[in-house]
């Protein structure tokens, strides 16, 4: 079995808790508050840029020159692209003040940061891996189940279920799977410790913005 396999398995719990959240049936029916999208915008544009950065880390630290290049090339697509859709986003639900990092994304985004600086390259992998494949299996799930007509967050629900995402989420997968194949079990152990405490954190992050939770 694939180290990404058992990974999954160990989270599959998170991830049939995400899908039942009130954040994601409600965005797939079109019924989120715009307060609490905004809200997540905000906070995902905060995100995209630790995200990028860790990313940028691990294509430095990585082994593999084509390794390498994957992860900055993933660094580049978190921060151009990814931000290209939130300035959209901005624009078309009028959200002109970029705010501040409330607590999840500033837990979230440190975690992703500190891992890919100070723990070996391997476990940064898997702890970016949530961020790729938890967006693609719920993307493709809303897009599976939404109400298709009228829905104010279809290019969100498009971004995530596209081909191309699907794509670089398969990378990632192979990409760490691969590097998994030359680990102990303890190494391996400590991957799936850091691919775990991100899906959760991928759960508060939804949560934070369905309470718009923030500093007190
Ligand atoms: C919180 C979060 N996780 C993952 C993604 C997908 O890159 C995103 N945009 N935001």
């Amino acid at each position: 079995m694939n180290w990404s396999d058992s990974a999954w398995k160990t989270i599959e719990p998170i991830y049939d808790k995400i899908i039942e959240m009130p954040f994601i049936t409600e965005l797939m029916n079109g019924a989120l508050p715009l307060e609490k999208f905004q809200y997540y915008m905000v906070q995902d544009a905060f995100y995209l840029d630790h995200f990028g950065r860790a990313l940028a880390i691990i294509g430095a630290r990585v082994d593999k020159v084509e390794d390498s290049l994957a992860y900055i090339k993933f660094a580049e697509g978190a921060i151009v692209v990814e931000k290209a859709l939130h300035e959209s986003y901005f624009e078309e639900f009028q959200q002109y003040e970029r705010g501040k990092i409330q607590p999840t994304c500033h837990h979230y985004g440190h975690f992703l940061k500190s891992t890919a600086s100070l723990d070996q390259v391997e476990v940064a992998m898997a702890a970016v891996l949530p961020c790729f494949w938890i967006y693609k299996r719920v993307g493709d799930y809303i897009y599976e189940n939404q109400k298709k007509e009228g829905n104010p967050y279809q290019k969100w629900i498009d971004t995530y279920a596209g081909e191309e995402f699907g794509l670089i989420t398969q990378q990632a997968i192979n990409i760490t799977d691969a590097a998994a194949k030359e680990l102990t079990k303890a190494q391996l152990t400590k991957m799936t410790e850091a691919f775990k405490t991100a899906s959760h954190l991928e759960y508060e992050f939804w949560n934070s913005a369905y309470h718009l939770k923030k500093w007190e």
